[in-house]
This record gives structure tokens, C-alpha cells and sequence, in this order.
């Protein structure tokens, strides 16, 4: 249940369910009898307004309407448009309401305990102006609770984008799949509680419509997550390296190694300057330390073949140094996390960055913004959405996105992409994302694919971060992994 279907996938699982043998107008009053339960469990509300709009969004709200009336609700409802210009499933709806149709454009919030928001959902083409605005922003304004039909009218399914306006629901109803823009912000806002209803169509139609984005949720990396078995050893768990700055910026590595060792690697190295080795040799017992001092020193450690996952530019600096060890860091079996110093290092030289990655075995950079418009500014439109944009970036990079933020996006560069909806906001506190390079970087070392490890290091760090609460400063993240594990674990089975 990890797929998110954007509007033309959604569209195309309506159609196929139809030509399978459902009517429209079945699901549509699936899709109407959701939406009216929905109202109905509210607590306080007798009188409720729904509008509807000129498509099949409006087609669901005039099946709330019959429903809802025929169980005493108090019902008006106001339509935005003509009722002869009604077609389809819709008119249809419309035929067997036999209530007044109010003119949305004259629609008064006063008189309602509820609004049913029916104007817009998968079909919205275009920003809301005019007559339509007036409708949603009166809405928005009105303070009343809001019922969302599919999607709060104005947010883009696709993109999370609000196109023009869009009034907060307090609930959002939404039909077989989520929609990329439940989980985007701001419509994942927006919606407020969302709920997913079956309203009839098979699941088989996956199968034909194979789509590339995902839920970032356990379902969609778990098969693929190392989970200890009783025969493994250490070894068999991985051996990571995590290259640190100097003495005074040290600290990042410190936590990205911390992170690592906690996500489950078999061994971590740090290679660091001399000046910074003892700082690391007495951080934490389980760490090994040797001297990286520039590209050959790193080179020379990773002759052991056994080394096969390197995190590296938390604290790094910014330059040709860098460049040179990332270089060195890459090889036949490779497993590399950029972050922070050793993206900026290639800032404006993506190809350079992409010839290099091109040589490892599966690359994974975590840039956040900032990082990620300095390194992909030229091939990457600034006004595309933040899918959009982890997309072609993964494309142009030949590796694996992870564009941070409160939704973050995994992107692959085959086109699979996942948006995360479980990172607090007090997760944003420095370092955190030193942590998150860490964590990807251990489930790399175990052998995780990419993708999935990029995947899961995002939901683990923001489950880590939810574990612990407000008050959560990086070095915590790590120390609520254990806790994180044991819960995902034992829902695998596995404990
Ligand atoms: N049988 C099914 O398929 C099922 C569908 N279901 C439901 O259908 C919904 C999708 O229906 P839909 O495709 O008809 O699109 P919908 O969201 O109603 O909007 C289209 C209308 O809005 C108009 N319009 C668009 N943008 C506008 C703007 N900015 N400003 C003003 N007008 C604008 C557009 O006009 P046009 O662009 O043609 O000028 C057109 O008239 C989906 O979200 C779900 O709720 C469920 O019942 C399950 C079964
Ligand atoms: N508003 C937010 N809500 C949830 N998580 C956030 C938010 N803003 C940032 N984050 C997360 O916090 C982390 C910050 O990482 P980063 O920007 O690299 O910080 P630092 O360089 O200090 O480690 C990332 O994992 C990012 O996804
Ligand atoms: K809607």
C-alpha cells in the first residue's frame, strides 16, 4: 500500500476498473458514501454545506449530499457552474439529488456546522481564479471544519503545490491510493488527517500501471533491510569508513560514525588528520581510528577490500582536497554517501561529480537546499517540484537523491522515487543530517541496495527523531535507533 498514484495514474485506474467491468457510477457513490461517513463520525454537526464543482469531484460531493440527507443531516449544497454543463457520472449524481442547488458563487459559511470542500480534485489543470478563488478563499476564511473531497480544492495532486488557493481541511478523503500531493507539503498539511477509502477498484490494476512513486514507509525497503541473522558474523555485516575534518570540525564525522555503528555495521574506521585522531580513538570504544590526511592515505586503507561503504563530507571543508578523496574513495564495489563539504566541493561541476559517482557501485548524496541548487542548479529547473527536481537529479547524477526537508525525497535513477511524511520539524537541529549520512552509510555497508538504504536511513532517522521528542539535539538520534529497531523488528518478526 506504498503506492502513491499521481493524477493520470489515478485517471488510469478509474478507466481500467471500468473497462473491467465496475461502472463509474459505482465508484463514484463508493467514493460519496466515504466521504459521507466521514462527516457523519464528526462530532457537533447537523448542518452541513457541501460545493461542488463542474467534474467528478463535484459528482462525489452530490452523493454526500443524498446520503448524508437521507440520514437527517441538514444539507445544502451550492454547485460552482451550471447544472445543465454537469456530464457523465456527475450529472448523473446530480440527477438523483433532489434537494435545492445553490450557486456556489453566492454561498454564505455562516449557516454550517461542516463544509464538504466537493470543487476540485485529481482534474485541477490549472491555478484558481476568478469566481472559484472567491469560492475557496470565502471557505479558508470561514473557520469552519472542512471536509476534503480526494484533495483540499487548489492543492496539485501531483506536486503538494497549491494552485492559487486552498482552505485547510480538517480531514481529507481520499479513493483507492494517496496521491503524491497528500505527502508534499504543503498539501500534506493541508489535507489534515487523511484517509484512504476502497471504493471497488482491483488492485490488479497496479499491475499495469506500475507506478515509480512510493509511501517512504517499511513496506517499501523492508524486504530488502538487514536484518541480523543467528549465523552472521561482524564481518558479514559490513565494514564502513567515515573520512573526517580536522581537528575543529571533527565532530561531524564523530556523529556520522556514532550513527553508523548504531544503524548496524559490522566495523567503522574513521580516517582523520592526525591532529583529530585522538579526539575520535576516545569518543567511543567500539571505533577504529587510522590517519587520512589526504587522497593516497585514503587510497592506501581502502586497499583492504573488506572496506566497502564510505561516508564522507560532514566537516570536511571545501576544495581540492576533498575533491581528491572523494575520487579516491570510489572502486569497483564501492558503496559511497556524499553529504554537506563533499558536495559543495563539486558545486557547479556536476559532470565531474557524476564521472566520479559513475565508478562506484551505488552512490547516495543527501543534499539539503542549499546543497542541492549549487550542485544541480544547471540541469535542475528551481521552479519544478521538489519530485520533479529529486528526479532529474538522480537521472543527471547516474545516483541516488535524497533531497532533505520535512518531506524529504529518495530518488533513484531509474525513476523510483519516495516521499517521507515522518520527520518532526524539531529534527531540523544541526547535525542531524551528519546522523542521517551515517545512517545510510551503515545499511550500505550491510549490503542494503541504494535505493532502499537511502530510503530506509530517512524513515529511521525521523522515527529516531519522533522517538525522543522535543528537545532532540543530533547527538540523541543515534541512541533512539536501538529503540526504533526493536519496534520494526519485532513487527517483521524478527525478535
Ligand atoms: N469516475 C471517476 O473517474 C471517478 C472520479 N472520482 C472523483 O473525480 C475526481 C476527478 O474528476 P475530474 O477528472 O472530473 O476532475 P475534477 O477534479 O472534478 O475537476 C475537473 C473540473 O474542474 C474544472 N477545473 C479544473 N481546474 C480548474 C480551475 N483552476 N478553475 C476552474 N475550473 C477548473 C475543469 O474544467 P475544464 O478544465 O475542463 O475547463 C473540470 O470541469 C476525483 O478527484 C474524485 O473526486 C471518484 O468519484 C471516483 C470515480
Ligand atoms: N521542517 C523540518 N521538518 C522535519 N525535518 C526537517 C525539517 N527541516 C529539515 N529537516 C531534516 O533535518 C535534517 C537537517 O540536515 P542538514 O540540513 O544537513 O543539517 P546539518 O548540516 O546541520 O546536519 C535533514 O534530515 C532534514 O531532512
Ligand atoms: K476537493
Amino acid at each position: 500500500m506504498t503506492h502513491l498514484l499521481d493524477p493520470q495514474e489515478m485517471a488510469r485506474a478509474d478507466r481500467l476498473a471500468m473497462e473491467w467491468g465496475t461502472a463509474g457510477i459505482t465508484l463514484m457513490d463508493k467514493a460519496g458514501a466515504a466521504v459521507a461517513d466521514v462527516v457523519a463520525r464528526r462530532p457537533l454537526v447537523t448542518r452541513v454545506t457541501i460545493l461542488c464543482g463542474p467534474g467528478n469531484n463535484g459528482g462525489d460531493g452530490f452523493v454526500a449530499a443524498r446520503l448524508l440527507a437521507q440520514r437527517g443531516f441538514r444539507v445544502r449544497l451550492a454547485l460552482l457552474g451550471d447544472r445543465g454543463r454537469l456530464t457523465g457520472d456527475a450529472a448523473q449524481a446530480a440527477e438523483r439529488w433532489r434537494g435545492a442547488v445553490e450557486d456556489a458563487a453566492a454561498f454564505d459559511p455562516e449557516d454550517a456546522d461542516l463544509i464538504v470542500d466537493a470543487l476540485f480534485g485529481a482534474g485541477l489543470t490549472r491555478d484558481l481564479d476568478g469566481v472559484a478563488r472567491a469560492v475557496v478563499a470565502r471557505m479558508a476564511a470561514s473557520g469552519k471544519p472542512v471536509i476534503a473531497v480526494d484533495l483540499p480544492s487548489g492543492v496539485d495532486g501531483a506536486t503538494g503545490a497549491v494552485r492559487g488557493v486552498a482552505a485547510q481541511a480538517v480531514e481529507t478523503v481520499t479513493f483507492f491510493r494517496r496521491k503524491p500531493g497528500h505527502l508534499l507539503l504543503p498539501g500534506r498539511t493541508l489535507c489534515g488527517k487523511l484517509r484512504v477509502a476502497d471504493i471497488g477498484i482491483p488492485d490488479l490494476v497496479l499491475d499495469e500501471i506500475r507506478p515509480k512513486t512510493s509511501a517512504n514507509e517499511p513496506a517499501l525497503w523492508l524486504p530488502a533491510f538487514p536484518i541480523p541473522s543467528a549465523g552472521g558474523h561482524k564481518y558479514a555485516r559490513g565494514h564502513a569508513v567515515v573520512v573526517s575534518g580536522g581537528r575543529w570540525t571533527a565532530g561531524a564525522a564523530r556523529l556520522a560514525a556514532r550513527a553508523c555503528l548504531r544503524a548496524g555495521a559490522g566495523l567503522v574506521t574513521v580516517g582523520a588528520p592526525e591532529a583529530a585522531l585522538p579526539m575520535h580513538a576516545a569518543s567511543y570504544a567500539a571505533l577504529m581510528v587510522r590517519p587520512v590526511e589526504e587522497a593516497s592515505d585514503l587510497r592506501h586503507l581502502l586497499e583492504d577490500r573488506r572496506l566497502s561503504a564510505i561516508v564522507m563530507g560532514p566537516g570536511l571543508g571545501v576544495g581540492a582536497t576533498t575533491r581528491d578523496l572523494v575520487s579516491a574513495a570510489t572502486g569497483a564495489g564501492r558503496h559511497l554517501v556524499l553529504d554537506a563539504d563533499a558536495l559543495t566541493s563539486f558545486a557547479g561541476d556536476l559532470k565531474g561529480l557524476a564521472d566520479v559517482v559513475g565508478s562506484a557501485a551505488g552512490t547516495v548524496v543527501t543534499p539539503h537546499e542549499g546543497e542541492f541548487g549549487r550542485l544541480f542548479g544547471d540541469v535542475v529547473s528551481a521552479d519544478a517540484d521538489k519530485l520533479t527536481r529529486a528526479r532529474t537529479a538522480a537521472q543527471a547524477l547516474g545516483g541516488v537523491v535524497v533531497l532533505k526537508g520535512a518531506d524529504t525525497v529518495v530518488a533513484a535513477p531509474d525513476g523510483r522515487a519516495a516521499i517521507a511524511a515522518n520527520a518532526p520539524p524539531y529534527l531540523a537541529t544541526a547535525g542531524a543530517g551528519d546522523v542521517l549520512a551515517g545512517i545510510i552509510c551503515g545499511l550500505l555497508a550491510q549490503g542494503m541496495p541504494a535505493y532502499e538504504a537511502a530510503a530506509a536511513g530517512v524513515w529511521l532517522h525521523g522515527e529516531a527523531a519522533r522517538a525522543f521528542g522535543p528537545g532532540l539535539i543530533a547527538d540523541d538520534l543515534p541512541e533512539a535507533l536501538p529503540g526504533v529497531y526493536r519496534k520494526l523488528f519485532e513487527e517483521a518478526g524478527a525478535l
